[in-house]
Parts: C-alpha cells; structure tokens; sequence
C-alpha cells in the first residue's frame, strides 16, 4: 500500500500512475472533496478529465497509520504545518517530499523540514522534470528518487517506479531538493523574459546564468554537482522554463506583460526566491538573478528594470 498526502494535481497524478503497483490510499484535507472524488472517480477540482483506478481510495480526516511510504504532495509553505498537525500518525515510515521549493519560516528544504519535525522517520524527495498531467496520462517520465539512505532509497525506488515512470536514484537529498527549488526562480524569470518581448536569446542566457546561481548554492551547501546537472536540475530547469503548461513560467509571463494573475494557482518560486535570497544572503553568495525574481514578484521592478539591472553588473569571467 502507498500513501499519498495531498490531492492536488501532482498526488492525483502520482496516485493514478501508482496504482498500477497495488492499493493507494490517497489523503485530501477536505472532506468533501474526498468524498466528491471517492464517489465520482475524478478530481475535478485539481486534475480534471483524468478518471480515478479502482486500486485508490481517497480519504480524509485521521491520517491512516502504519509503515507503509508516504508521499507529501502538497505546497512547499504548507509542509510544516501538515508535519506539525499530523507528527503523530507519521510516525517512523520513510516520507517521501513531492513538492518543490524552501520554506520561508526556516530556510530549510523539504527533506530538512522531515528531518526537523518528524524525527523518526526517514527523509527522501521525488523530484524532476515533470507536469502531473503527463504522469496521468502515462506519458513517459523519468525523475529523481534521493534518500540519505541508500538501501532504503533502493527500496523507495523499486516501489515507485511505475511501467512510464521511471526513477533514477541517489543519496543526494540536498542537490535533488535545490534543484527542483530553484528551477521555478529561474523560470519565472524567464517567463518574464518572454512576456515583456525580450526574446528567445535573453531567455537561453537567463537560463544558463541561472543554472550557474543553482551550482553556487548547491556547492556552498555541499550538494554534488552531477545532481544538479540531473534531472532534479538541469532536467527541470530546461522543461519548466521553456514549456507553457508550467505555472511559474506562466506566472513570469504575466509579470512580464503587466497582466494580473490568478493568485490561487500554486507558484512554488515565489516563496521559495525569498527564502532563497535570505539563505544566500546569510551565506555571502552572489545571487542577482535570485535577487532580480525577488524584487519582480514584490512589484519593486518591472520585467525591463530587473533585465537592466543584470545587463548593468560589472564584467566578468564566465
Ligand atoms: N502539478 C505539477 O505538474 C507538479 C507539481 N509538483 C509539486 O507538487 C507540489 C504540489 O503541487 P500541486 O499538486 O501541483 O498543487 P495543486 O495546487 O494542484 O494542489 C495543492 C494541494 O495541496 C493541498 N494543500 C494545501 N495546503 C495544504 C495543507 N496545509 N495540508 C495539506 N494539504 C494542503 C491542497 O488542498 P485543497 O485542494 O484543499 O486546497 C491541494 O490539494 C508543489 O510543490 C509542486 O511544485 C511537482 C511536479 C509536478
Ligand atoms: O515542477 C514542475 C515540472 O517539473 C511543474 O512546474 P510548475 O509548478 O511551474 O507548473
């Protein structure tokens, strides 16, 4: 049996692809839309169009005990709360992050949010380049499975792999959870980039000097850089700023064009530039980009500004 908490579209995606193993039990924290789901095989809210296996049951309510792997699929700024509220039921299993991002209140990324609250139990994260809807529909995908432990971390990995979703491993948890958090940064810059009609060639150099500032952190806080170069990396980077399905480009997009947008769809980078430039900040690294993100989605700078901004730094080696 696999758990699944959070019914958003990546743990409905998640879910379906997995019950192609055996049982899921998948948690909502609302009630009735669990039993919307439960009773009408979709989740209309979150992934619509998508129908529900029988092998998922979806609940709400006490989450369910037991040893059995649990995925955390929802936002990233809701994810020590939930460890909070639910610590007990949680208990000494491997959880597994499946969101993206670094918590504004600590700084920490997912895995270390597990570690800090959740004592017992074992950290690991499933990250990569991949939309929900891809994974729902059985669409070949290919993502990061990172856990300390590494015969753990093997058994996560034969769990989750499914006949289209296949994991690759490591024991990396730092480099595979900086990469997914920083990607969505770079790519509402980038979304930027392309709203205001800066051009393809400004978005390959935002790009590349953005995969330079996720190398810099990574580095400094002892990530290996083959992770960074992998899908948790630069495996992300390259689909989430490039491709229109993604929320934190189409959330740059609309910055870049000066146009509103609809503030209860999830853009991890938002939060997560903040805490980012704080951490690197304490940390004494340069992180213009980072810092340019920061004080676009603040509204300090218009898309134009920020880009003037980075054209007007000093010189430098590559
Ligand atoms: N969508 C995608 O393609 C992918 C998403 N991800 C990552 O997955 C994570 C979740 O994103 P996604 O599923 O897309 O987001 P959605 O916006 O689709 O859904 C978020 C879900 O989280 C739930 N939620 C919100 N707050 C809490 C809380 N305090 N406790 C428990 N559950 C909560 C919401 O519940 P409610 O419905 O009641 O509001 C909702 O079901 C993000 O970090 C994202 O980066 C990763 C890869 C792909
Ligand atoms: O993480 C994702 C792709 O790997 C999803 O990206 P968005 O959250 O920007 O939609």
């Amino acid at each position: 049996m696999t758990l699944i908490c959070g019914a958003g579209a990546f743990g409905t995606a998640l879910a379906v692809t997995l019950a192609q193993n055996g049982p899921v039990t998948l948690w909502a924290r609302d009630a009735d839309h669990a039993a919307e789901m439960q009773a009408s095989r979709f989740n209309d809210r979150r992934l619509p169009g998508i129908a529900l296996p029988e092998a998922i049951t979806v609940v709400s309510g006490e989450v369910p005990g037991g040893d059995a792997p649990c995925l955390l699929a929802m936002p990233m700024q809701t994810l020590g709360g939930f460890l909070s509220d639910h610590h007990d039921a949680l208990g000494s299993r491997p959880l597994v992050a499946c969101c993206k991002g670094m918590d504004l209140a600590t700084g920490l990324g997912p895995t270390g949010l597990i570690a800090q609250t959740c004592a017992e139990a074992t950290p690991a994260i499933l990250t990569g380049p991949s939309f929900a809807r891809d994974i729902a529909l059985g669409l070949p995908t290919a993502l990061t499975l990172a856990c300390a432990d590494a015969a753990i971390g093997q058994r996560l990995q034969s769990t989750l792999t499914t006949p289209t979703l296949r994991l690759y491993r490591t024991t990396d948890t730092t480099g595979a959870e900086l990469g997914g958090a920083l990607k969505n940064v770079i790519a509402i810059g980038c979304g930027a980039v392309m709203g205001a009609g800066l051009g393809e060639s400004a978005r390959a150099a935002l790009m590349t000097r953005g995969f330079a500032e996720m190398n810099r952190l990574a580095h400094a806080l002892g990530a290996r850089p083959e992770t960074l170069a992998g899908l948790s990396g630069f495996g992300d980077l390259a689909l989430t700023c490039t491709s229109a399905q993604s929320r934190n480009y189409g959330y740059g997009k609309s910055l870049g064009r000066g146009e509103d947008f609809d503030r209860s769809v999830t853009v991890e980078g938002a939060a997560t530039a903040r805490a980012v430039l704080a951490r690197a900040r304490a940390l004494g690294l340069d992180m213009p980009i980072t810092h340019a993100v920061t004080a676009l989605v603040s509204g300090e700078l218009r898309a134009t500004e920020a880009m003037d901004m980075l054209l007007s730094r000093p010189l430098k080696e590559e």
